[in-house]
């Protein structure tokens, strides 16, 4: 267990940040927890306040296997998309995040289910520290590009066609890695894209490319944390 004192400073602005965005939540709401090490700070926040009696009676739609695994240990409540299709607000990290808040998402590999339930919300709150901040997606990240088994190398000359360097991403051992839909993926790195409204259409056109890490439009908020503090920013 780490304690406050031995914490990086990343991860205290991540923890800052997520325990900000958690003071949105209302009492009753549907909320969809986020994966990463910065959403998994809403799912203990919410588990601590739960704890002194304070939004008991708030549900949580998980966006991965990891975050359902932490959410269950801490006793939060969970529900699916199933049986509340429509989420309040959900609060998750991002691996890039640029002026417009356009994002790039993807790097623990919960990409799908991550935009399953940022499209079913209602209002998407974005939470990261300073160092995820970027002029240009792509500049620091590659984009994840999660492709089905079936026919994976094509998609990878594909993916390269679009002027890609591409990696598959390895689990352990040197597997392949595979998401929790059991599906591949590339990390593909563009460099800083231009245009990933335009990149956006290209992937989601090709079949067998199940989804990718560009999140555009989605973003309702963002909380970013800094030695400067938190701030808040809405689109522009
Ligand atoms: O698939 C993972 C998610 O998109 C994460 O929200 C993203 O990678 C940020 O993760 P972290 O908060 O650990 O930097």
């Amino acid at each position: 267990m780490t304690s406050a004192s031995d914490e990086s400073e990343v991860v205290r602005f991540k923890r800052l940040a997520a325990e900000r965005a958690v003071d949105s939540i209302q009492p009753g709401m549907v909320v969809g927890l986020g994966s990463g090490s910065t959403a998994a700070f809403v799912v203990r926040r919410l588990a601590a306040l739960r704890a002194e009696g304070r939004l008991t009676d708030v549900v949580g739609v998980p966006t991965s296997v990891e975050t359902e695994v932490l959410a269950r240990s801490l006793g939060v409540p969970l529900t699916t998309l199933e049986e509340h299709p429509v989420v309040d607000l959900t609060i998750d990290g991002a691996d890039e995040v640029d002026p417009q808040l356009r994002l790039i998402k993807g790097g623990g590999g919960a990409l799908l289910r991550e935009k399953i339930v940022a499209q079913a919300s209602r209002r998407e709150i974005i939470v990261v520290d300073a160092g995820k901040l970027s002029p240009r997606l792509g500049t620091r990240w590659p984009v994840p590009v999660e492709v089905l088994p079936f026919g994976w190398r094509s998609q990878a000359l594909f993916l390269e066609g679009l002027g890609a360097r591409i990696t598959r991403r390895e689990g352990p051992g040197g597997t392949p890695y595979r998401t929790d839909q059991g599906n591949l993926i590339f990390d593909c790195a563009f460099g800083p894209i231009e245009r990933p409204e335009e990149l956006a259409a290209k992937l989601e056109a090709r079949a067998g490319i199940v989804a990718h890490g560009l999140f555009i439009g989605l973003t309702s908020e963002l909380v970013v944390a800094s030695p400067e503090g938190v701030e808040h920013r809405r689109p522009v």
